[in-house]
């Protein structure tokens, strides 16, 4: 077990003997609030934090946990330890629902996901308002028996929540170690590209989403038991997620333990603030203080503290705890074999693209484009501006849909799969425009893949992965920047690192040189033999000529959207199509 859980379960065993300890129940009362507002933020950081899916609807899973248990135990009579698993299950069913249909929606991420989610409470508080639920009165649940835990009912109430916020924690702990963790920080950078790199971003999204609320509808079956009567009125209100919002975002929600921080601070400074006569100053000075700490702490209390600590923490390291362990490690390891007098042999097709198209919305981006690409060769794929070729390798990456034709990869037919699908069957690409995670740092990136890519590596290995193709880039001094701390040259490399972490069997290079200097590009075109002396199947969309010529076993040429020319470069080059499209002049005839 890790340090953390050990922590988490040492101090709730302590907390857990505060009944005991004689200390007057109005403390145990506040104990419960901190507890409570904890289980809430905590719980919705995993999805909206982690991933960056701000839910604005917080209150209705919490709502549905409510009325769950004061229905069946306030209404019904059932034990309240019997409904607490219907307090989770309803809500997290209800989360599954609205996330099976609005995660498969492209246009519905950020405010729109905020405001649907918002707009669910409304729907649910007015069904429960108009139905045998509630119907109008409330429910009361002061007949309820409170299950005997400690030596009153409100200290067993305490204790209740206490083991919720335990296993709450514990579960953000371990969300936030583990691949889904990664994966959800990686949605949070960039959807697009993290499903591409391999992240089953939907599966993912649903996961959090299903956790976070079940998390939700047992402190809300819990506050049930502690107010006695529940209406529509006092539960579907904007206040729930309004506050878990703010004690996740001051706490920090790319921490696990930030919103539980937040929510003791704001649970702390609003008892000590509005306590005497005057509360409503009191309300106005905490509104204050929150308004400071996070004009000056955007981060949130605990990412500011981090960051300011040096070490492993301060680069943001806690997201993949294991990779400070490496670098010793990683340096002992061999790297990637040096440059070898080429060559492994060209085999048979690895890649078979068939009648592909693409269009949007009348810009026709392929045109029945018939291609392969044999194991072991590097295929140029040329063509002037806008004649489809990264539109090809985001059709090939998953990146975007087909609009016709078929993709089969050594022999297994992708049509139509998910870009993490394609990724798992060994294609890896980089980007013409380098789209890193920006939050992570360039060790992280690198990692991330190795994990999620083709390779699939756990943890560990996964970084030691990562050292390694750092190494061959020329990127481990940079290991722990942030991707924004890197000039192009550099970012272009580490779009070439991460690719290659994947461990890919078709590495897709789209303008890996655009934007370098000539000694920069000599590099690059190294480096390309290099991964190509390994054995790689490279696909390389290029405009520079000299590296096209250098590297290329093939080349293809597309022209609006069409292949035009194919074959050795020298043959190609002299095409009359090809001139007169292309190149305006004969090349290297
Ligand atoms: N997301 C998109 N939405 C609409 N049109 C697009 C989109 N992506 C590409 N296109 C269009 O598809 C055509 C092919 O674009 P693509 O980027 O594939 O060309 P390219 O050969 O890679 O060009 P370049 O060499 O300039 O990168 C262009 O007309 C472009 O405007």
């Amino acid at each position: 077990m890790s340090r953390s859980a050990l922590a988490i379960l040492g101090a709730g065993g302590l907390l857990a003997c505060i009944p005991w300890l004689g200390v007057p129940s109005f403390y145990e009362s506040i104990l419960y609030l901190v507890f409570h507002w904890m289980v809430l933020a905590l719980s919705w950081n995993i999805l909206s934090g982690y991933s960056g899916y701000f839910s604005f609807g917080h209150g209705a899973f919490f709502g549905i946990g409510m009325y769950a248990t004061a229905v069946l135990a306030g209404k019904w009579n059932w034990p309240f330890l019997a409904t607490l698993p219907f307090a989770a299950l309803l809500p997290a069913l209800l989360g599954l629902l609205l996330g099976f249909v609005v995660f498969r929606v492209k246009a519905v991420r950020g405010e729109l996901f905020a405001l649907l989610t918002l707009a669910v409470t409304f729907v649910v508080a007015t069904i429960i308002l108009n139905t045998p639920i509630d119907g109008g009165p409330g429910v009361y649940l002061n007949a309820v028996e409170v299950p005997k835990l400690g030596p009153s009912p409100a200290s067993s109430i305490y204790l209740l929540v206490l083991a919720a916020a335990v296993a709450t924690l514990l579960v953000a702990y371990r969300v936030f170690a583990s691949r889904l963790g990664t994966g959800l920080f990686a949605i949070h950078d960039d959807e697009d590209v993290a499903e591409v790199m391999g992240v089953p971003t939907f599966r993912y999204k649903l996961l959090a989403f299903a956790l976070s609320c079940a998390l939700a509808g047992v402190a809300g079956g819990i506050h049930a038991l502690f107010v006695q009567y529940v209406t529509t009125g006092e539960t579907f209100n904007i206040t729930v997620p309004l506050t878990v919002v703010l004690m996740s975002v001051l706490g920090g929600t790319r921490h696990w333990a930030g919103p539980a921080i937040g929510a003791t601070a704001i649970t702390g400074l609003l008892y000590f603030f509005t306590a005497g006569d005057h509360a409503v100053a009191g309300r106005a000075a905490v509104g204050a203080i929150l308004v400071l700490v996070i004009l000056f702490m955007p981060e949130g209390i605990l990412g500011t503290l981090l960051r300011r600590k040096p070490g492993r923490a301060a680069r943001g390291e806690a997201l993949i705890p294991a990779a400070n362990a490496v670098p010793a490690a990683a340096a002992a390891e061999p790297a990637p074999a040096a440059p070898a007098p080429r060559r492994h042999p060209i085999g048979a097709p690895l890649l078979e693209v068939r009648g592909l198209s693409k269009s949007f919305k009348g810009v026709q981006a392929l045109d029945r484009v018939n291609l392969q690409v044999r194991q072991g060769e590097i295929l140029g794929l040329l063509g002037p501006n806008g004649s489809g070729k990264s539109t090809l390798i985001n059709v090939v990456s998953g990146h975007y849909p087909l609009s016709a034709g078929e993709i089969l990869f050594d022999g297994r037919d992708l049509t139509g799969a998910p870009a993490h699908r394609m990724a798992h069957a060994g294609i890896a690409r980089t980007y013409q425009i380098p789209r890193p995670f920006a939050h992570m740092t360039v060790l992280q990136n690198v990692s991330m893949v190795a994990m999620f890519g083709c390779a699939s590596l756990g943890r560990r290995e996964a970084v030691r992965e990562a050292w390694k193709w750092l190494e061959f880039t020329g990127l481990q001094a940079r290991a722990h920047a942030l991707p924004e701390d890197l000039n192009l040259h550099q970012r272009k490399f580490l779009e070439l690192a991460r690719a290659l972490a994947a461990r890919p069997r078709l590495v897709l290079l789209d303008e890996v040189l655009s934007g370098l200097t000539p000694g920069e590009i000599d590099e690059a075109i190294d480096l390309i033999r290099r991964i190509r002396d390994q054995g790689a199947t490279i696909v390389f969309v290029e405009h520079v000529m000299r590296a096209v010529m250098a590297l290329t076993d093939r080349i293809v040429v597309l022209n609006h959207g069409k292949l035009i020319a194919q074959g050795e470069a020298a043959d190609v080059m002299k095409d009359a199509e090809v001139v007169n499209a292309y190149l305006g002049k004969p090349a290297y005839a």
